[in-house]
């Protein structure tokens, strides 16, 4: 006779956790976050440099110690908390359990999860990573997926459909913010258009239709200054890193983004991250970055 495993029977590899398809977007479900706690996304990237300055080893315990206290202060409170998996991939396999644990510790406190591993390859193995992020049994399940479209926008298609599939979202790097990228997105196609005006484009067409905010956003730096030559408005969500370390601020958003300021998710990572390890001291910062994005965006 054969075994039959039992309905929530998941192989030892995949562990269950809190990540089921609420039936609800991505997109929707960033929105009502939106507006509910701000628009605030805060990265736990776990520099080296920030674990000793936060008085932990530069070792598997202290990335531990490390992203949990961030979860811990943060995860109740913004909308959105940003793992840096190139931090975590550092540590190699354990590294990976931390991560794992983590986005799922993150997603049961209340945060959205966007997972910043800007994937992209060619179709069949983008297919892979797809499944890596983005199938809600799989370890690493998370709300939303940093994706690289450099290899041709098409060769996301299978992130983009499991995506539809399992009520996940994608943020694809159109505009990024450091200083390297314009050579390659702010190019000129023979059809006239940027490279990046190219990727703001299909991301429209992705998002046609899908009401409130479609699931499928952008990476635009708010380093960047005046964007006004570029169509933001593209029914999905702007995801803006740039602010602290890198030299943006709130404030500097409504210039860079206009009247598409309402659906910018801002990062902040060190900004945030170099006021711990306290928990208070993490909260304060968090806070004052919400309230001063709060007035601009209102300014605005
Ligand atoms: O996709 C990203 O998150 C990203 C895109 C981009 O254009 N620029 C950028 O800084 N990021 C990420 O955003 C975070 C910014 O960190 P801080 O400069 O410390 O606030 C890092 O995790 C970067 O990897």
């Amino acid at each position: 006779m054969t075994a039959h495993p039992s309905p929530d029977h998941h192989p030892a590899t995949r562990p269950s956790g809190p990540q089921t398809f609420s039936g609800e977007p991505f997109g929707a479900r960033l929105r009502r976050a939106m507006d509910e706690r701000g628009p605030l996304c805060v990265g736990i990237d776990p520099h080296a440099s920030l674990l000793a300055e936060w008085g932990l080893d530069d070792d598997i315990a202290g990335l531990e110690r490390f992203s949990r206290t961030v979860i811990e202060a943060l995860a109740g409170r913004v909308a959105v908390l940003k793992p840096q998996s190139a931090f975590f991939e550092r540590f190699g396999s354990r590294g990976l359990a931390v991560l794992e644990k983590s986005v799922q510790e993150a997603r049961a406190a209340g945060a959205l999860v966007v997972m910043d591993a800007k994937r992209g390859d060619i179709g069949s193995t983008m297919a892979a990573y797809a499944e890596a992020f983005l199938r809600p049994d799989a370890p690493l399940f998370s709300d939303a997926l940093t994706v690289s479209p450099y290899l041709g926008y098409g060769s996301l298609s299978p992130a983009v459909a499991l995506a539809r599939e399992s009520g996940a979202g994608l943020f694809v790097l159109a505009l990024t913010s450091n200083p390297e990228g314009g050579e390659v997105q702010h190019a000129v196609r023979a059809d006239g258009r940027t490279v990046g005006a190219t990727m703001l484009a299909h991301l429209s067409a992705e998002n046609a239709g899908e009401e409130p905010l479609g699931s499928f956003g952008a990476v635009v730096g708010a380093t960047l200054g005046d964007l006004s030559s570029y169509d933001l408005d593209m029914g999905g969500p702007l995801l803006a890193p740039g602010i602290g370390a890198q030299g943006a601020t709130p404030a500097d958003l409504p210039g860079v983004f206009g009247a598409a300021v309402r659906n910018v998710v801002p990062n902040v990572s060190r900004g945030v991250l170099r006021h711990g390890p306290d928990a208070g001291a993490l909260r304060g910062a968090a806070e004052r970055f919400a309230e001063e994005i709060r007035q601009a965006v209102t300014a605005g």
